[in-house]
């Protein structure tokens, strides 16, 4: 069994990034640059963003964090959002989530231009991954596909199963895994909460996405053989022997499904830091975009 490794796959790619912006450096132009508007402090989405923001130092991306007290009302953070869409020294902005219950998230999502939706939640954003037009690909499913592609795991003929619709993971996924590019072309069945015979369509996966956010979920009697495991779920749940007095805790029951699989991603240290890695790129995809 092979652990599909997220810490060495996205500092490959995070590598790369930090030349091509050195190269920018060099050059005496203008330095990429993140904006990213933090709602509230719930502790998880400080972690990410703290996270999204370390990154980015890393490679030489400027970022910007913008804070706002959980009440914030919906018209501020439009205004914000308005603001940054104009400024030429911004190329992408993200708006963590979830939000607060009182913001209209569609409302927000869609006030980012899309030559700076570098989260690719924008609608124009997902009507052109759909149509295989270039665009900004969600980061999460953009550092799966960046993951297969690092080891070389080719879905070509092969049938994925995706476990979960969400607009941000499973639907995007879904997408990217059966179109007509180098790692997709693979046969691709959503299974959702209304899917009755769940256990039965997974055991037919070659590849088997879980992105439904329940923790242990996947079990081993789900899971076919020699199957390769991508597991998106990144559940805090309570541990009070572990040192922050929670654990992370994958969509996948790990230590079950692991022995089976050909190749499996570990949570923490798989998916997430892909993501970040797909951030990234979006990043500076929409910074060569502006130039
Ligand atoms: N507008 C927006 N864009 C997002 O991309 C977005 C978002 N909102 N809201 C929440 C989800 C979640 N997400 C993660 C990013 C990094 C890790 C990550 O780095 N995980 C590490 C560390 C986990 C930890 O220590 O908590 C790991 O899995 O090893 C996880 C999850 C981005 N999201």
């Amino acid at each position: 069994m092979l652990v599909l490794d997220g810490k060495i796959a996205s500092a490959a790619i995070k590598e790369k990034l930090q030349q091509e912006v050195a190269l920018i450096v060099e050059k005496k132009q203008r330095i990429p640059h993140l904006a990213a508007i933090l709602i509230g402090n719930n502790g998880a989405s400080e972690t990410y963003v703290a996270s999204k923001v370390k990154n980015c130092e890393e490679v030489g991306i400027e970022s910007s964090l913008i804070r706002f007290e959980s009440d914030v009302d919906q018209t501020t953070l439009l205004n914000k959002i308005e603001e940054l869409n104009t400024d030429a020294n911004i190329d992408g902005i993200l708006v963590q989530l979830p939000l607060p219950g009182h913001i209209n998230e569609q409302k927000v999502i869609e006030a980012i231009h899309p030559t700076k939706d570098v989260d690719g939640f924008h609608p124009i954003s997902a009507g052109k991954l759909v149509q295989g037009m270039q665009t900004f690909i969600p980061a999460t499913p953009y550092g799966i596909m960046l993951m297969l592609e690092h080891y070389n795991i080719q879905p070509k003929g092969k049938h994925a199963v995706v476990i979960g619709r969400s607009n941000i993971v499973g639907r995007p996924m879904s997408i990217l895994l059966s179109s007509n590019t180098k790692y997709g072309n693979a046969t691709v069945t959503i299974c959702h909460s209304h899917t009755p015979n769940l256990a039965e369509i997974c055991l037919q996966a070659d590849i088997l996405v879980a992105a439904l956010g329940k923790p242990g979920f996947v079990k081993a009697n789900m899971v076919k053989d020699g199957a390769i495991v991508i597991d998106v779920g990144i559940t805090r749940v309570e541990d009070n022997t572990a040192k922050k007095g929670f654990r992370i805790k994958g969509d996948v029951a790990y230590d079950e499904v692991a022995p089976k699989a050909a190749a499996i991603t570990p949570v923490p240290g798989g998916v997430g830091l892909m993501t970040i890695a797909g951030l990234l790129k979006n990043t500076l995809q929409a910074y060569q975009q502006h130039q």
